[in-house]
């Protein structure tokens, strides 16, 4: 989630470290607190003379500056909309007036209701019915011409009958009747047969409900996937964990989750939406701002062309919050190169009002103990941020990112807690925020500050797989899909789970939520931990090591860093790994070779035998178990197939200790299996 080398902030912060003689430098270094760090730096002449709209002027990337609709393109797409419709080209139609609607001004309603209702017809030709019905909803909220309406109300019927929603489908050709007595322009011939086609289309549909017995209409089809379950009770205090992970605490290692009792691999242990999260820019035009879930039917921001939306239910949340500040300084924060972290830093801000930061501020010093919910930023303000250990050099970089992000800000129109409908160039002349704002640098640039320290141990990234498109006839095969970045977010809980390189959890995205589940057996009071990047199969241990003391400042001491384990491509398979059998618990692996003819093997450790036999026979099955799996896989069939691995991975468990090679293969499948249930999109 790096700052990029292109874009202006980069020059920002060369400039100003190089601006710094000593005596700042060591100012700086003696200030204690983040309000403090960020309001010195903003003092500076160096800050506050550097002209960002000079830098603007030359960036080419990241959108439009100002940002601004635009009636000409939007028509122009309108028509070429046209074209492709008049060709028969319903799929470049749809993306072509998809695209004039995000243009086209917000004030221009009748441009705009005309747009949806075409984009309708060509929503109906795909066989978008529920999408059809929404656009033409859309269309006759903003008040399409009443002399047009027939043709919107009949496709509305028409797509109601492929639904089998009939009862609807009679009132919607009813008002077609009502709207041919409107169709001024319709010609006379044309407009009687409308009217006895719909009027035929009535008497078949109310004679068919009567004998029918007056069924009620089936329910409209969700878009949005369900909120994924947690099973059994969730937990009481960390609410969206379930009651099966507990959090503990030591000097060394912080918070970390722990089985409460034994987890059967599979299960479902965490469920959470974002704190904050933010979209990546280059997403900005295919993906949902608010949920980050691939739209083909896109709805715009009313008053920028640079976001688009899944829904009306999203739309008005962003627009509610964040994107209301947003909107005008996106293309800013684009161009300016800054990283994601940096995004979700202000993002932390823009989605509360100031007073909510001003009313909490003094709660802040003391970590809450009541219940641990997901929005509540008292929560993120405790997150691990490694402040004593931190480098002086690494909090002038930060706070520089955070004056930055101060000044946008200002220009946003938070500090008046009122969203600015235009960005004025003169402002961006100075990097230094108005002395007016002098207590809301204080306040809101020390949470920035502290937003990005926490960030840089706790975001996520959020992903979606990218799976071709199926052969005809075929459903989507998508463990062959690729994990796409599209997002980053902070996830409270799941931000409460410590790292291993042999994780026992997988994370997956549902709609807007993350999912966390066993991808292991582990048994009552084991470390429920998650993986941070590198994995043991994979990552030599020593690459593993530096990665995580680099980006997470802290020594991996798990299993395989602790046990120097094989990476996969080096697992010895002439051997099987026995657990130690005894009737007193012996942590021993009893190492036994294929071809081994005895059936009781002695342990080196406690000296019990262990049966071989009674092992071998428990896993005759696996072999066989693990292949319908991977032929459930091969079909889509996903949940099948995870059943049949979690089969397999429960005999293995009775029998054999890890490091094998099948039992990764088999973590692997299940693995694949797990994030094919989660978002995707088709390209
Ligand atoms: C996302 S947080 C995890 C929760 C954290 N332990 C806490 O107390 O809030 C990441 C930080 O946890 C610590 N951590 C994570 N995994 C660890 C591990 N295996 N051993 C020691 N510390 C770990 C490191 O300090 C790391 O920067």
């Amino acid at each position: 989630m790096s700052q990029k080398d292109s874009g202006f902030f980069k020059k920002f912060h060369e400039s100003i470290n190089q601006s710094l003689d000593d005596v700042a430098k060591n100012n700086f270094a003696n200030l204690e607190c983040d309000s403090k760090r960020v309001s010195y730096l903003c003092s500076l002449h160096a800050v506050k003379n550097y002209d960002i709209s000079e830098d603007l002027g030359r960036c080419e990337t990241g959108g439009d500056f100002p940002v601004k609709k635009d009636f000409e393109k939007a028509r122009q797409l309108k028509d070429e909309g046209g074209n492709a419709v008049q060709k028969g080209d319903w799929v470049a139609a749809l993306n072509l007036y998809s695209q004039s609607i995000k243009f086209m001004p917000a004030k221009e309603t009748e441009e705009l209701s005309i747009l949806l209702a075409n984009r309708s017809a060509a929503l109906n030709h795909l066989e978008q019915y529920e999408e059809t019905l929404a656009d033409i909803q859309r269309s006759l909220s903003l008040g399409y011409p009443r002399h047009l309406r027939y043709k919107i109300y009949e496709r509305k019927a028409r797509t109601l009958l492929v639904l089998k929603r009939n009862q609807e489908a009679i009132t919607a050709f009813q008002n077609t009747i009502s709207a041919l007595d409107e169709a001024s322009k319709l010609d006379k011939e044309k407009r009687q047969k409308m009217r006895t086609d719909a009027k035929l289309m009535l008497e078949i549909l109310n004679k068919g409900l009567v004998l029918a017995g007056n069924p009620k209409d089936p329910e409209p089809q969700k878009k949005t996937p369900p909120k994924p379950k947690l099973p059994g009770k969730h937990n009481t205090q960390y609410v969206a964990a379930s009651d099966a992970i507990r959090i503990e605490q030591n000097e060394t290692k912080g918070r970390y989750a722990v089985a409460t009792r034994d987890i059967p691999v599979g299960e479902i242990l965490l469920v959470e939406k974002p704190h904050s999260g933010v979209l990546l820019g280059e997403y900005s035009s295919t993906h949902c701002q608010n949920c980050f879930v691939k739209c083909s039917i896109p709805l715009p921001c009313p008053k920028c062309p640079n976001v688009i939306f899944c829904s009306e239910k999203c739309l008005e949340a962003a627009q509610k919050s964040y994107h209301a500040y947003e909107c005008q300084i996106l293309p800013l924060i684009w161009k300016s190169g800054c990283s994601i972290t940096c995004h979700i830093a202000l993002r932390m801000i823009t989605q509360n009002k100031k007073e909510y930061f001003k009313n909490i501020i003094k709660d802040l010093k003391i970590k809450p103990d009541g219940t641990y919910k997901t929005d509540d930023y008292r929560n993120i303000f405790h997150l691990v941020a490694h402040e004593n250990k931190r480098p002086k050099q690494d909090f002038l970089h930060r706070t520089q990112m955070a004056v930055f992000l101060v000044k946008l800000l200002e220009v946003s129109g938070y500090f008046d807690n009122k969203p600015r409908d235009k960005v004025l160039m003169d402002e961006l002349k100075s990097m230094g925020v108005d002395e007016k704002y002098k207590d809301d640098v204080e306040l809101i640039g020390g949470l920035v500050l502290k937003n990005l320290e926490v960030l840089q141990f706790n975001a996520h990234e959020v992903f979606e797989l990218q799976c071709s498109k199926p052969k005809v006839g075929q459903c989507v095969i998508k463990h062959y899909g690729r994990s796409v970045f599209l997002a980053g977010a902070v996830f409270p809980t799941l931000a409460l789970f410590n790292h291993s390189c042999d994780p026992s959890v997988v994370r997956y995205f549902c709609g807007p939520f993350i999912v966390v589940r066993s991808v292991k057996n582990i048994k009552k009071d084991d470390e429920v931990s998650e993986n941070y990047g590198p994995i043991f199969t994979t990552v030599p241990k020593e690459k593993r090591q530096a990665i995580l003391q680099d980006q997470y400042w802290f020594t991996c001491d798990c299993g395989p860093c602790k046990e120097n384990w094989p990476l996969y491509v080096e697992m010895n398979e002439n051997y099987m790994r026995f657990k130690c059998d005894s009737d007193r618990p012996c942590p021993n692996v009893v190492a036994v070779p294929h071809d081994c003819k005895e059936f009781m093997v002695q342990c080196g450790l406690c000296h019990q035998y262990t049966n071989i036999l009674k092992g071998l026979k428990s896993l005759q099955d696996t072999e066989m178990i693990y292949r319908l799996g991977r032929a459930s896989m091969e079909e889509g069939k996903y949940g099948e197939a995870m059943k049949k691995f979690v089969e397999v991975l429960k005999l293995y468990d009775s029998t054999l200790s890890p490091p094998y090679r099948s039992y990764y293969d088999c973590v692997q499948d299940l693995r694949s299996c797990m994030l094919a249930v989660g978002n995707y999109s088709i390209v």
